[in-house]
Order: C-alpha cells, then structure tokens, then sequence
C-alpha cells in the first residue's frame, strides 16, 4: 500500500482502540497513531495530506459521537485525504454516530472511502454486549481492513464515496440529572483515576472528588481502578443500566461495514 497509513481514535474503555488496530492490521503497516483519549493528547491541530489514508474511530455515546470530541474535531483538516470512518457501540445502537462522525470529516477536507459500525461491551455494565469484540468480531474488522486494502490496489479511489446509515436531524440529546462516580473507602489514593480520566473530572488534590459538571460518565476511571473503589450509585445511572440489561443483554446485534 503506497498510503501512510494512520489512526485516530479516542477510546476511554479499549474496545474502540481494539477494533481499529485490528482492521489495520488487514491494511498494513501503521505509520502514525492518535489515542486523542486524554485532554493533553487533543491539544493544538492536526493536518492530514493526500497521501494519508486515516482510520479513525469514536465510541456511540447516546447515538451520536461524542459530544466533547466536537471542538477538537474541528481542529483536524484533511487535504483531499481519503478516510475510513468507525464507530463503536454498546449493543444498543449506534443510530446517528456513523453519519456525524463522517459529515464532520467530510467537512474537513476528508473522503469517507468506507465505514464500520462495531460493537464493544458497554461501558455501564459487562450484562450487555459482554465480550465484545470477541473473536468473531476480531475476523470480521481485520476482513474488512483486507477487502478495503484490495480495493485500494485495485485503484477504485475515485469513484469510492462511502454511504452510512443515520439520518437528520441527528438523534437529539437526552437530557440527564447529574451524575459521576463516587468513591468508597477502598481507594488508596494511587491517582490512576485522575491521570486517566478523559476530561481531567477528578481533583488531583483529591482523588474521591470527581466534578459532576466535567463527568462524561466513560466509566474509564471505575474499570481502571485497582481497588474496585469507584462506581456511579445515581438512580438514574441504574434505571438506565437496568433497561440496556433487560432489553439487550440477551440479544445480538452484528457489525456492519460499507463500501
Ligand atoms: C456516555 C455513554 C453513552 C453511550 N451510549 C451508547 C449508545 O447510545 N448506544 C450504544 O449501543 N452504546 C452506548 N454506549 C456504550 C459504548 O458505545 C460502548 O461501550 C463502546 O464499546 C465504548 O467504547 P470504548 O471502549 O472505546 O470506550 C455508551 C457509553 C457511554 C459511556
């Protein structure tokens, strides 16, 4: 492949990172690589050139892509560059994301020349999507990184225009009560939580306080913790949980790709 193969992803629970190298690993060698999940990784701008070929990859949050990513996002210009766009959900839906996360691409200088709708296990609860991706779901992204690096090769790039599902408007916004993770008396105050957090939500002064106002609800820093000290105890949080159980913990749903 004659492309400088590159990713950019954020992915606060892996399972977005995990899908995206797999399907390069079907591509090629990876040249460069954006894990734009911490803030001091989604400082300044970036710009791609028209002999880049870039995967990138965001988790479904509440159907769309997620709603903090918009600003820095804004900031990343391609130049006629072409791009593969990927979105991981938690076995939900992942409705709009798909189309928002290339329409802001296509914005940029940035042509979608093929898409993928993965699923991961959801962030909230390890009930629903539970193991995912799993090996099946491993074969499928990195097919689909060979079949995209056959047609590459084949030199179909001018008339490849990716269409993805999802429709306008996007899906609204649901609005939700406050909620982020409180902290019991297992944590040891070893500031993993801290140093990991997406947004910068939990107070290096102290590592118990977590800004309800910043909170993404990523649920990075609860899975991450050594002491299993964290958890988000809000009703809401467990209605929503109870509800992805019941209606998806015993289904599911496969990967879709375009091309
Ligand atoms: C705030 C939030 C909102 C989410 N919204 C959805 C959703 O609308 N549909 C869905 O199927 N999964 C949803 N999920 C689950 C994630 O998309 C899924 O777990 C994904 O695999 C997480 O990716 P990561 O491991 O790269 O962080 C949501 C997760 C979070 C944290």
């Amino acid at each position: 492949m004659d492309k400088r193969l590159q990713l950019l992803y954020f992915s606060a629970t892996g399972t977005t990172a995990q899908i995206l190298k797999e399907m390069a690993s079907g591509i090629g060698q990876i040249k460069k690589e954006y894990d734009i999940t911490l803030p001091m990784n989604r400082q300044g701008e970036l710009a791609f050139e028209s002999d880049d070929l870039l995967i990138v990859g965001v988790p479904v949050y509440a159907g769309r892509v997620p709603e903090f990513l918009t600003d820095y996002f804004s900031k990343v210009k391609g130049n006629h560059t072409q791009a593969i766009f990927i979105v991981i959900y938690g076995n939900r839906d992942y409705d709009d994301a798909l189309l928002e996360l290339k329409d802001t691409f296509e914005k940029n200088g940035f042509n979608g020349i093929a898409a993928g709708a993965f699923i991961g296990e959801h962030s909230y609860t390890t009930l629903v999507g539970t193991g995912r991706p799993d090996r099946e779901d491993l074969k499928i992204a990195k097919k689909f990184g060979v079949d995209i690096k056959t047609k590459l090769s084949n030199g179909d790039t001018q008339i490849m225009k990716v269409v993805v599902k999802g429709q306008y408007p996007y899906k609204e916004k649901v609005a939700r009560p406050l909620m982020a993770p409180v902290t019991n008396d297992n944590c040891v105050m070893c500031g993993l939580c801290a140093r990991h957090c997406p947004v910068g939500a939990i107070h290096f002064s102290d590592y118990k306080e977590v800004d309800a106002t910043m909170c993404i609800k990523c649920c990075r820093c609860i899975k991450s913790c050594p002491a299993d000290a964290k958890a988000i105890n809000h009703p809401a949080f467990k209605e929503i949980k109870q509800f992805l159980i019941d209606k998806f913990g015993n289904i599911r749903h496969e990967p879709e790709v375009f091309m």
